[in-house]
């Protein structure tokens, strides 16, 4: 049945998801904090609501939903990619803080945003700790071209496409480097342990991790240029500083500041990251490229413990 929907959020993955959600003949409310439009017009009579706005914007967004209030019933659907600086929270986290009688449903995946405006065939995971909405969020967005699965484990769902964003940044330093198919092998492997140790400890389970929303989330971030998290790196070893890169790209790159967030996290729970912490000193021109590169090859040698 054709539905009236509510996008919050006309950037790049805003608007994709909108023309997905077109594409099955629904009606969609696309709401920008740039435009004139009046927000609690735009959310009345919708039963879905999905939020595609940086993280930065969620936290005075989600108050200002809350306040407007929604109609019984009301699924929130999260896909943004981030953790918030203030409260280290992911943003579904926010949302549920803010809406706690409504059900929120995870997004996120292997979803280049150009690659599915073209047309190309995708697939994403809907999750949630309310297996009814995370299936009727799946009944809406699936079609023969965005093949969408349910999952339980909405922490490590989103957790997954928000820690992939940082080890982007240190693949695409890997190829700005030229260091190799092996380098970025190793590199993307690694990066999986300490994003499954870290997911882990922050109550995703190790699983959800090997999944399309991390492992395959992963391998196409670090994998395209497309990437805006990828391009930050391999802008940053070839020399730009990363404000010219970020302004260059034009766009949300949430790994910046993911770094930035799991740095306090890591150093609060003591866990070890080494690629993630290379990354911060990188941003914050603490070290070169190849510095970074030196420290992680010349750590001291343990034995590989896959996945942890
Ligand atoms: N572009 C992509 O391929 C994908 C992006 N995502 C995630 O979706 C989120 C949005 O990314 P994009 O649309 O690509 O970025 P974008 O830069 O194209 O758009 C960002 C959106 O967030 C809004 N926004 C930014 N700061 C805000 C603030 N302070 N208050 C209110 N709204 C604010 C902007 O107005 C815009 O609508 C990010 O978390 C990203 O990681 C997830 C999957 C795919
Ligand atoms: O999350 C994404 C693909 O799944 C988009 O990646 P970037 O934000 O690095 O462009």
């Amino acid at each position: 049945m054709p539905l009236t929907l509510t996008i919050l959020g006309a950037g790049a993955w805003g608007t994709v998801l909108s023309f997905l959600l077109e594409h099955n003949g629904h009606k969609i409310r696309l709401w920008s904090r740039r435009h004139d439009q009046s927000l609690a017009a735009t959310l009345e009579g919708c039963p879905i609501i999905v939020s595609a706005v940086s993280i930065k914007g969620v936290p005075a967004l989600a108050r200002q939903v809350r306040q407007i209030g929604l109609a019984p019933g009301t699924i929130l659907v999260s896909a943004t990619k981030g953790l918030d600086g203030e409260t280290t929270c992911l943003a579904s986290q926010i949302w549920q803080e803010n809406l706690p009688e409504h059900p929120v449903v995870v997004l996120s995946g292997p979803n280049l945003a150009k690659e599915i405006k073209a047309g190309l065939p995708a697939a994403t995971v809907v999750a949630s700790h309310q297996p009814d909405a995370a299936q009727t969020v799946q009944q809406v967005l699936a079609s023969e071209r965005f093949r969408v699965y349910t999952h339980h484990d909405p922490l490590g769902t989103e957790l997954g496409g928000t820690l992939k964003n940082v080890v982007a940044i240190a693949a695409g330093v890997s190829d700005g480097l030229e260091l190799g198919t092996n380098a970025k092998s190793a590199l993307i492997t690694r990066a999986l342990s300490e994003f499954t140790r870290v997911g882990t400890v922050l109550g995703g389970k190790t699983e959800t991790f090997f999944g399309l929303s991390g492992l395959g989330d992963l391998l196409a971030t670090c994998n395209s240029p497309l990437s805006r998290n990828y391009q930050v790196g391999f802008r940053l070893a070839q020399g730009q500083s990363l404000e010219t890169a970020l302004a260059e790209i034009g766009e949300t790159a949430e790994g910046v500041n993911t770094a930035n967030v799991l740095f306090d996290i890591a150093q609060q729970k003591n866990i070890s990251m080494p690629i993630a912490h290379q990354v911060y000193l990188l941003i914050h021109k603490k070290v070169t490229p190849s510095q970074a590169v030196e420290a992680l090859m010349e750590r001291e040698l343990k034995p590989e413990t896959p996945g942890a």
